[in-house]
């Protein structure tokens, strides 16, 4: 985390302290294409302006490749990047151009963690909305830059949408908490399940899996093909029946909600859900976080020193041999003319869409939103 990052993350720590509000949780949506992602991000977002009073959230999309989204995003990364440009101008397919656009507007993030700082006194949640293709987030640096960077600064939690009618077959919903296995281990965040689409197949069959392994079990060896010929168990059911005994102790771990995008039922018990993974942010992950923080400054410190301390050696003799050079190598203040061509001051480059309407307004997402940029629009300042 980069050192502006981590003083604004202490700046809301402390700003929170003097209001006695709680930072906002936030809340990264990820799922496999089509599991109706930016629909509950959609249902959340309503949710929380329907609440009396309303707590209508901070959203960021960014997904580059969306056509549109059924809520109005506070920062869009299409804002920024231009998805088809970036393709046509690195000569990318799609996949590559989602990441490179990904990665374009990762060198941007402190930016975005700034303008969310900015809210963090405001919003009682911060959702992200993640690109339709699930492994361009959860195993690309830039997903992993970003989840670190929101996680290191506020209260995160990863909600792993699922389409429940799509998991109902044994090996499927394997394949599918495996999935969910290695992101919640790569991200070592609190993590939920979110059975979404419920109105069309209840998710008790998910829950009774879960809770009890030979439910499971059963479940499997009632599937076709789970036997051979001679009625010995088939590799793949063995593989899987050893692979559920690993997910006994994955599910242990986790929580699972069954919501409808659609309808809304079980929104209210996600909430409740994020709520508990706030404790649990606190209780386990920020000190593991701290922990960490605070290694990798002492080793780069460790670093800093030793290379700063074979420079000056370096130098000394460099100095002896050529004691000339040395003298007409000083510093004249008057030769600089003060602006050294740097434009690291540059700082207007994401857009918060929100600045113009902010407090909490809701937007028609019906409204047609002005596109006029051409390609990548940064830097855009003033
Ligand atoms: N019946 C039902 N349909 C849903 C629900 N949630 C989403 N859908 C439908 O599922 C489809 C995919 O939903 P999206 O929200 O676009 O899914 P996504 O995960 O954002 O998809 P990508 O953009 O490909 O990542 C759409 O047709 C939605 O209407 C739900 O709770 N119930």
């Amino acid at each position: 985390m980069s050192t502006e990052n981590a003083t604004a993350s202490c700046s809301a720590a402390e700003s929170a302290l003097k209001t006695g509000k709680k930072k906002p949780v936030a809340i990264i949506t990820i799922g496999m294409a089509g599991a109706g992602k930016s629909t509950f991000v959609q249902q959340i977002n309503s949710y929380l302006h329907s609440l009396d009073p309303p707590s209508p959230p901070y959203v960021l999309n960014l997904d580059p490749a969306v056509a549109s989204t059924s809520y109005e995003a506070n920062i869009d990364i299409r804002d920024t990047i231009d998805y088809h440009k970036v393709m046509k101008e690195y000569n990318l397919g799609p996949n590559g151009g989602i990441l490179t656009a990904l990665n374009l507007f990762t060198t941007k993030f402190d930016q975005v963690l700034d303008l969310v700082e900015k809210r963090a006194d405001t919003v009682d949640y911060v959702i992200l909305d993640t690109p339709g293709q699930i492994e361009i987030f959860t195993w690309s640096a830039s997903g992993a830059i970003i989840t670190d960077a929101v996680a290191s600064s506020l209260p995160t939690v990863v909600a792993y949408i699922i389409d429940t009618p799509r998991t109902t077959a044994p090996a499927t919903f394997m394949s599918n908490m495996l999935y969910a296995c290695s992101i919640l281990y790569k991200t070592k965040l609190p993590f939920i399940l979110v059975f979404n689409k419920t109105d069309v197949r209840p998710h008790d069959f998910a829950v009774e899996w879960m809770q009890d392994f030979e439910a499971f079990q059963a479940a499997l060896a009632s599937h076709q093909g789970t036997t051979d010929d001679e009625g010995e168990p088939t590799y793949m059911n063995s593989l899987m029946n050893s692979m559920s005994l690993v997910l006994d102790e994955f599910y242990k771990h986790l929580t699972a909600v069954g919501v409808s995008s659609v309808t809304g039922a079980g929104i209210k018990e996600f909430f409740d859900a994020v709520e508990a993974s706030r404790a649990e942010y606190e209780k386990e992950y920020l000190p593991e976080l701290q922990r960490a923080r605070e290694a990798r400054e002492k080793s780069l410190k460790g670093l800093k020193d030793e290379s700063l301390s074979r420079f000056m050696k370096d130098l000394a003799i460099d100095r002896e041999k050529n004691p000339a050079a040395a003298a007409a190598d000083r510093w004249d203040p008057s030769a600089e003319d003060g602006d050294d061509g740097d434009d690291d001051d540059v700082d207007v480059n994401i857009i918060d869409r929100s600045d113009d309407v902010w407090p909490g307004q809701y937007i028609d997402v019906t409204r047609m939103r002005p596109r006029n940029d051409e390609g990548m629009a940064w830097p855009r300042p003033g």
